[in-house]
């Protein structure tokens, strides 16, 4: 699949996630001569530009360059980086950040007026197009520039626009959620060597559980309860494993985790960075 925009775009910190979003546009039809990176190393740069034939720049040169810039470093970074930026960009750029926690008003109030910001909470998955990206609106972003955040982060799984206010809850969920589900997979194997099984067998059948029951999910159009209770036999193994469950809190914890997840993002907006 070929592109007809020539729109360039520049990731500007590109880690995990920038990688990721990138050799997702490749993927979805985006030229590499359209799409430019910044890094703190040299040598990650070298590796990106022989992995993509990405063009690496430095991140004035990418605010000069792209029309549209997004900014994947760490929360922690992103006011030096947007120190770095804020003499070179422009209010007809188009700034994209992908950071948890930082809101669109600390990253308008650093760059030229009216230039216009969105904030995307995307999850790893976008590595296997799977991923799920939170898309929201500052305060001088038009619908063009969400429509063109959902083609970038649409090239690598599915979007869904929601109000800025919402958006420490999505990373809570959907952000951090990949990390929930591996977690109960590598507990999950852990009982399997329990209960006598060799780690690969039983990390072969519990992925492959995931799998089916992900696929059940989002295919089935049924409820999850009806989907556990399809199982749940009665005087049957699956009840007694959910009566563990209940006794040990595991609903509550996964609750208060998910709360402690979107706490942690709050406190990132503050500049809490420790
Ligand atoms: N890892 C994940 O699952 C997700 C991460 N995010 C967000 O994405 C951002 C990046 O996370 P990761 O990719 O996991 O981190 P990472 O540490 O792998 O990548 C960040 C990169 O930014 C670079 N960097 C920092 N300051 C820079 C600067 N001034 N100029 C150029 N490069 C600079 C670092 O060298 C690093 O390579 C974070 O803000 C995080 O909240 C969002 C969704 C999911
Ligand atoms: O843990 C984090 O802060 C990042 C944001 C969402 C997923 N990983």
């Amino acid at each position: 699949m070929s592109r007809t925009t020539s729109q360039k775009v520049a990731v500007l910190g590109t880690g995990k996630i920038g990688e990721a979003l990138l050799s997702g546009m490749i993927r979805g039809g985006w030229a590499p001569a359209d799409l430019l990176v910044t890094t703190r190393r040299q040598e990650r740069a070298d590796e990106l530009r022989t992995r993509y034939g990405v063009t690496p720049v430095s991140n004035a040169d990418a605010a000069k360059r792209a029309d549209t810039l997004i900014l994947a470093c760490k929360p922690q970074d992103m006011a030096k980086l947007l120190d770095e930026l804020a003499p070179h960009v422009t209010a007809d750029r188009l700034v994209i950040s992908a950071a948890a926690g930082i809101t669109t008003a600390f990253i308008e109030e650093r760059l030229a007026e009216k230039t216009p910001v969105v904030r995307v909470m995307p999850n790893t998955p976008v590595l296997v197009d799977e991923g799920m990206s939170v898309i929201s609106a500052g305060s001088h972003a038009t619908g063009d520039a969400l429509t063109l955040a959902e083609d970038i982060f649409g090239a690598v799984g599915k979007t869904l626009r929601v109000p800025e206010t919402q958006q420490d809850a999505c990373t809570a969920l959907s952000g951090s959620g990949p990390a929930y589900f591996y977690f109960l997979v590598e507990a999950m194997t852990d009982a399997g060597i329990l209960l006598g099984l060799p780690r690969d067998k039983a990390h072969d059948l519990i992925v492959q559980a995931a799998v089916g029951a992900s696929v059940m999910l989002r295919d089935s159009g049924e409820h999850p309860v009806k989907l556990r209770e399809n199982v749940t036999s009665p005087a049957g193994t699956t009840i007694n494993a959910i009566r563990e469950l209940e006794n040990h809190g595991v609903r509550a914890a996964l609750i208060a985790a998910l709360e402690a997840a979107r706490d942690r993002g709050r406190e990132l907006a503050s500049g809490n960075n420790a």
